[in-house]
């Protein structure tokens, strides 16, 4: 859909006035919307560079920056990164086969050292080892990391990166023994040429296996350090990448559109004899947008505080100490699938909050549906990495339970149960020590009672991996505790740190207390399940959560404009900072394709119409 004259600044507008409904919005902001905007950046300077800069334009090609970065020795970084820094190369990550995306154990794509000639041999023995689905290989790579199974002198160490060449630099023709194509049509992730790849003996130097952590000598001797699963570590990086850059973006866009749209448009009387009323002032509007709003600000922050723990992780893996890796696996694959899965929710909200002209492509919203309904898919399927960190969460609990030390975001599974919440009034559900108790509980029971279903099957005679399976409901369930648990938890110690001045606390205050309580609200089994809570503690949290929406709503709009995104990255008639909604809807929809006479007139409309014409 072509981008249509739009202003290029979020405080502009090309059609000269603002809507003074949504004018209105921005007169009683309650904080300094530019201050927020500079702690979203991390600083006033970060605004500024962020503004100069644009939106970059995302290419699979920092998947592959990413891959040689954090897998590729010293030289192997000098060699390739500037290469790909200037886009003298465009790269592609290639793991994924026809017939396995999941189960890297499974992948078929070999690499046979060749101790003669220095060289391993690349091969795709059979169709389902076909690479299928790597983003960019359809037309657009020359280069891809791609993973194949690493055989020396005839055995197999597992699967290993290796830097391929499959199109040329002179006229981007496939290089020799390289097929490569697109995969076809898909649910509207069109801006990537997703491609197949076989591989038919291709050669490369033995300097092209990213060697940062494993590596094969001259006489064919294979060296590791670390665990074999340190060659999954691009995944870890690039699902903590993937949070910020894809998915959260997605949400506060979609929270922008629906939230200024639902101040402009007008329907219904709320009030007898007065003007229709913005549909943001009915409760049911306001339950719908407003903890998708607090959401984004809640998984903003527990993205910063991801990229803090892969920040450290990445030195002490740097200085050869891994141990962080297990902890680091287990959040970033959790924090995937739940922030994933509740951005995808939050953006078929706020579409279907938009009424009708939600459902139009021309409100921006179809497109950040569909794009961001891939990310529950790919950098893992939602429901493996939900189980790969219900594995680690399984671990530590016993080891817990053992007296063992664990790791820091599991020390409280060697808590003391709480009895019962100790809220006397509804108030007490505004206090992040008595919302993030309810929250630890779940998190707990839901853990402690898998564990033990675990150990009774498994003690009953069942094998383990028959238990495990009668057990990933389960799992599922304890893996998204835990992350709502730290979720919340990170989320009002954030607050507590916060600067007071400026409004900005107290209105990320009530965020979190929106998103801690819309939690417990629409979960509201779990937390009454073993009687922690009682139903009239529940009406409480029911009571409290309606009482936030009326509070937030007057600060809706100041919180959209403070994700400070430009009317061309919107690119939607509904979501423009001016609020010209109805103007803009109408011009955008006259210069559509659609409006072009359809061939299929002539065709098809004209002989049928000329016909009645003549018997009329
Ligand atoms: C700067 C960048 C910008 C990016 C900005 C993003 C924007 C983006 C835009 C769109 C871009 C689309 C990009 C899509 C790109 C793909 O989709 S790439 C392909 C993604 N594919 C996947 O994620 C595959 C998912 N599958 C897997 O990761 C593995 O098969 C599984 C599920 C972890 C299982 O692996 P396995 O070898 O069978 O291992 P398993 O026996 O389950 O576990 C063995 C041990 O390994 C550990 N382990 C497993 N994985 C790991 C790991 N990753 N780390 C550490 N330990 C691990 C386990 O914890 C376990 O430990 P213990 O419990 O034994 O102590
Ligand atoms: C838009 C898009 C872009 C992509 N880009 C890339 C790319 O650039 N590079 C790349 O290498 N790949 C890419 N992929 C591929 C992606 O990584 C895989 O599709 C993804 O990892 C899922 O694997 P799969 O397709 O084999 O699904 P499967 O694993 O076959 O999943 C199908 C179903 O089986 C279930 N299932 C599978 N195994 C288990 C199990 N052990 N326990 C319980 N349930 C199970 C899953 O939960 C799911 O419900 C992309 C995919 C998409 C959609």
């Amino acid at each position: 859909m072509a981008l249509l004259e739009t202003s290029k600044h979020s405080q502009g507008s090309v059609l000269g006035s603002v809507n003074p409904d949504l004018a209105s919005e921005r007169q009683t902001a309650s904080f300094c919307v530019e201050k927020l905007t500079a702690l979203l950046d991390g600083g006033a300077e970060q605004t500024r560079i962020r503004r100069a800069v644009g939106d970059v334009a995302f290419l699979l090609h920092r998947v592959f920056m990413r891959s040689i970065s954090v897998l590729g020795s010293d030289k192997q970084v000098a060699k390739w990164i500037p290469l790909a820094t200037q886009h003298r190369l465009i790269g592609s990550y290639a793991q994924t086969e026809l017939g396995h995306g999941t189960y890297l154990q499974g992948l078929e794509t070999t690499a046979v050292f060749d101790t003669a000639t220095q060289e391993f041999i690349l091969n795709t023995p059979k169709i389902s080892a076909m690479k299928w689905w790597p983003g960019d290989m359809g037309r657009s790579a020359t280069h891809t990391v791609v993973f194949a199974q690493l055989y020396i002198h005839g055995k197999c160490y597992g699967i290993h990166p290796f830097i391929v060449q499959i199109r040329s630099l002179q006229d981007h023709s496939l290089c020799p023994g390289i097929t490569a194509g697109d995969i076809g049509p898909k649910m509207n992730f069109e801006h990537t040429d997703n491609g197949y790849l076989l591989l038919k003996n291709v050669r490369v130097p033995r300097e092209n296996m990213l060697s940062k952590f494993c590596e094969v000598r001259p006489d064919g001797t294979y060296v590791r350090q670390g665990s074999q699963k340190i060659n999954y570590f691009t995944m870890t990086a690039v699902r903590i990448s993937l949070i910020s850059d894809e998915v959260l973006t997605a949400l506060m866009k979609a929270c922008t559109i629906a939230t200024r749209y639902s101040v402009v448009r007008r329907q219904s009387k709320l009030k007898p004899g007065e003007q229709e009323a913005k549909i943001l002032d009915y409760q049911t509007q306001q339950e719908k947008l407003l903890p998708q709003l607090a959401a984004a600000y809640a998984f903003h922050f527990t993205n910063d505080y991801l990229q803090e723990l892969f920040n450290r992780g990445y030195r002490e893996i740097q200085k050869k100490n891994f141990d962080m890796l297990p902890e680091l696996h287990a959040l970033s694959s959790g924090f995937k699938a739940v922030i994933t899965q509740h951005c995808t929710a939050g953006v078929e909200i706020c579409l279907r909050a938009c009424g009708g002209h939600g459902y139009s492509l021309l409100s921006g919203l179809p497109s950040l549906y569909t794009k961001i309904l891939a990310s529950c898919i790919y950098e893992g399927e939602n429901t493996i990495l939900l189980l790969q960190t219900a594995r680690f969460l399984i671990k530590c609990f016993m080891a817990a339970s053992a007296g063992q030390p664990v790791p820091p975001s599991v020390t409280y599974l060697a808590a003391v149960k709480h009895g019962k919440c100790p809220a006397k009034n509804k108030v007490d559900f505004l206090s992040p020590d008595i919302y993030t108790e309810a929250y630890q509980h779940v998190a707990i029971r839901l853990t402690s009672s898998t564990a033990a279903k675990l150990q009774d099957l498994i003690q009953s005679g069942v094998k383990k991996y028959d238990a495990w399976n009668q057990c990933t409901v389960q799992l599922v369930q304890a893996a998204k505790a835990h992350c709502h648990y730290i979720a919340v938890k990170n989320f009002a110690e954030t607050v507590e740190k916060l600067e007071t001045k400026a409004g900005i606390q107290k209105i990320m205050k009530h965020l979190c207390d929106l998103f801690a309580l819309h939690g417990i609200f629409s979960n509201s089994g779990a937390f009454l399940h073993d009687g922690y809570t009682s139903a009239a503690q529940m009406d409480m949290v029911t009571a409290s959560y309606l009482d936030l929406l009326a509070v937030i709503r007057k600060d809706a709009v100041p919180l959209v404009d403070a994700f400070d995104f430009t009317d061309q990255s919107l690119n939607s008639a509904l979501g423009s900072y001016d609020g010209q909604v109805y103007q803009r809807l109408y011009e955008w929809a006259q210069k559509s394709p659609t409006n072009q006479m359809s061939p299929a007139y002539e065709r098809y409309l004209k002989p049928l119409l000329h016909n009645t014409l003549s018997k009329l």
